[in-house]
């Protein structure tokens, strides 16, 4: 580390003007670096603001073309899709999870049809289908690991056989990203990526996402036994060192802001193509700040996902997606 003293050494004249700041700056943001995550809904013609996520809507099928066009031509690489399973389709095995007609499947399917080099992230977990909002199968009131992981692989080959382009597995299951690149092989889709959330984190942050899937209300007790305990950092290094191992070609940090530390952590330790999930709960946050007037908008979106850009992510999900890449592509 260079350093100089004073008055010789003034950092403030890489600071004088805004060229001079382009071209010392360590670290970009572009459109390249994001995927917004989308829910989608039943129905036809079917629009529904998440009441805890302001300008986030459920859409139906239909509506995708309008939904995402914008998006599209913004030059955003990917979206990640999540389903609303209607509550009676729901069970205790989540069964409709592998159900090719499932709502997810149609819509990557439409999606695929629509716009066919639009990147498409699967999130791969039993919670939009259960009736009791587990990301796993129940036994004994325990989330059991082996059992959840066969319906998993099975889940993540309908999604495949979809056209998702990139199985993004979520539930945390010990030793599902092996199983899941074993059965993607096994039926031809040794092409389709997987982006483990390798160190994903027991958060109350996810709140308003539940309340867009509807599985909040139905949640029985807390995901601890097998999202990540908020106190560990070390234990995210064994995570990701693991689903590396099992076959995983891109990891996941989550929840974001908060666990900066930890993606810092991982990309240090393993020089592979990092992400993190601006979760909705600092959506919400960010967006209650905003609307309060308490926040600049353009400039506190920015700056959130620069963060993660500076802590070592290549890329992030966040609901901010479309939103950044105006601001992005303005500046161009
Ligand atoms: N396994 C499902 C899943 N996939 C993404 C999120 C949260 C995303 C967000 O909060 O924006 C969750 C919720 C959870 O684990 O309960
Ligand atoms: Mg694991």
């Amino acid at each position: 580390m260079i350093t100089g003293a004073f008055p010789t050494t003034r950092p403030r004249r890489n600071r004088f003007d805004g060229f001079t700041r382009r071209l010392v700056a360590e670290t970009t943001l572009t459109t390249d670096n994001l995927i917004w995550p989308i829910f989608v809904c039943d129905g036809q013609n079917q629009r529904s603001e998440v009441a805890s996520m302001p300008g986030v809507a459920r859409v139906s099928v239909d509506l995708l073309e309008a939904h995402l066009s914008e998006a599209v031509g913004l030059g955003i690489p990917a979206i990640a899709l999540f389903p609303i399973t209607p509550t009676d389709i729901r069970d205790a095995t989540g069964r409709e999870a592998t159900n090719p007609d499932n709502l997810m499947c149609r819509a990557a399917r439409e999606i695929k049809r629509l716009f066919p080099d639009l990147g498409l992230v699967g999130d791969v977990a039993l919670d939009p289908y259960t009736d009791h909002g587990h990301d796993g199968l129940i036994e004994n009131g325990y989330v059991v690991n082996d059992a959840s992981v066969e319906i998993l692989a099975l889940q993540a080959l309908n999604q495949a056989a979809a056209g998702i382009d990139i199985i993004a597995p979520s539930d945390m299951m010990d030793g599902r990203i092996g199983a899941i690149r074993t059965a993607l092989d096994k039926a031809g889709h040794e092409h389709v990526r997987i982006m483990s959330y390798a160190a994903k984190y027991a958060s109350a942050f996810y709140g308003p996402f539940r309340d867009a899937l509807g599985s909040g209300g139905l949640l029985k007790g807390d995901k601890k036994t097998y999202q990540m305990d908020p106190a560990n950092s070390d234990e995210a290094l064994r995570e990701v060192a693991q689903d590396l191992q099992e076959g995983a070609d891109m990891v996941m940090v989550k929840p974001g802001m908060p666990y900066l530390d930890i993606i810092r952590r991982v990309r240090d330790n393993f020089a592979v193509p990092t992400f993190a999930y601006q979760v909705s709960g600092e959506y919400a946050m960010m967006m209650a700040a905003i609307q309060n007037g308490w926040l600049d908008r353009d400039r506190a979106i920015l700056e959130s996902l620069l963060a993660f850009r500076r802590a070592g992510c290549n890329g992030i999900l966040t609901y901010f997606a479309v939103e950044a890449a105006r601001l992005l592509n303005s500046k161009l």
